[in-house]
């Protein structure tokens, strides 16, 4: 669907986005996932056509529609959700009688059907997004881009607002949406890691955890453990790193043997435990796994 080679975007001197060769595919869920300044909202611009590539190439299937909710939206705030929908499905050239029938099914996936005649300057940041999505949808784009859609939302308008996004694909388009929460990566087929302009990995996030290449191991002791304890596991061979998550210390660890001796003489109980996204994206960022460095 989308084709990226080697695309570069310099805002003024800066970089916003550094070579970036990437391929979308239809009927998937991407996930652009950063922190602040990653370049999430540049890629995405540059993908809706608002920010043109300095170099490289990007392409797009013939016919393909988008629709799209920035960051920042707007709606028609003296209107009310449902004629919020119905007004923007008119002006996409959907017929009145076909967005009255998809209308009921989308409110009622996002929570707002008790409040379709509520005006939209009443309604929450959540439910607003949430509205903002529909209108974005209601045409029935083939390829849904969204912007941060849950920067900020509480946690049941997030769920709804996956749930809507997985809804989408699943009847074959594609929805490509950034985010800054690495727990929202599981709701994702594909996921691009950006960390300052620069790919760090694109792949489904299975494979990307699949491919984290130590052990995980969790240290639980009942009592407060001193740092000088601590630091005596960080020299033992085979711990890369140990750091604090929560109450329990976790390592990294090339090889347990010598860490589980250590772990049973001094009375601590270890657990093994599968990695987390943000393991493998601490770690990219650490090593300085990075594609391409130059512009
Ligand atoms: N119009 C602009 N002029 C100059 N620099 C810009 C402009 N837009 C973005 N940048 C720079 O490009 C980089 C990427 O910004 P971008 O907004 O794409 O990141 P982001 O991942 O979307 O971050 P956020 O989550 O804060 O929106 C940043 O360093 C930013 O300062």
């Amino acid at each position: 669907m989308f084709r990226l080679q080697g695309v570069t975007v310099k805002m003024g001197k800066e970089v916003a986005l550094f070579p970036l060769t990437w391929e979308i595919r239809r009927g998937k869920i991407y996930g652009i996932v950063g922190s602040d300044g990653a370049g999430k909202t540049t890629l995405i611009k540059t993908l809706v056509g608002l920010v043109k590539p300095t170099s490289g190439q990007l392409s797009l299937d013939r016919g393909t529609r988008i629709g799209f909710v920035p960051e920042h939206f707007g709606l028609y705030e003296e209107m009310s959700i449902a004629e919020n929908i119905l007004f923007t499905a008119s002006l996409n050239g959907v017929a009145a009688d076909v967005a009255q029938e998809r209308m009921p099914s989308l409110l009622e996936l996002t929570g707002l059907a008790p409040y379709s005649d509520r005006l939209a300057r009443s309604l929450s940041g959540g439910m607003k997004r949430k509205l903002a999505m529909i209108c974005a949808m209601i045409h029935e784009p083939g390829c849904f881009i969204l912007d941060e859609p849950t920067n900020g939302v509480d946690p049941v308008s997030r769920r709804e607002i996956w749930q809507l996004i997985r809804t989408y694909r699943d009847k074959g388009a594609t929805v490509i949406v950034s985010t800054q929460y690495l727990d929202e990566v599981i709701h994702c087929d594909e996921v691009l890691f950006l960390h300052q302009g620069r790919m760090l990995m694109a792949d489904a996030p299975k494979r990307i955890l699949e491919q984290f290449p130590y052990e995980v191991w969790a240290l639980k002791k009942m009592r407060q453990v001193p740092l000088s304890e601590m630091r005596e596991f960080r020299e033992i061979s085979g711990v890369v790193e140990l750091f604090q998550r929560g109450t329990d210390w976790i390592a990294y660890v090339n090889g347990s043997a010598d860490l589980r001796e250590s772990a049973a003489q001094r009375g601590y109980r270890l657990e093994r435990i599968p990695p987390l996204v943000e393991d493998v994206l601490i770690r990219l960022i650490k090593e300085g796994a990075i594609h391409d460095t130059t512009v």
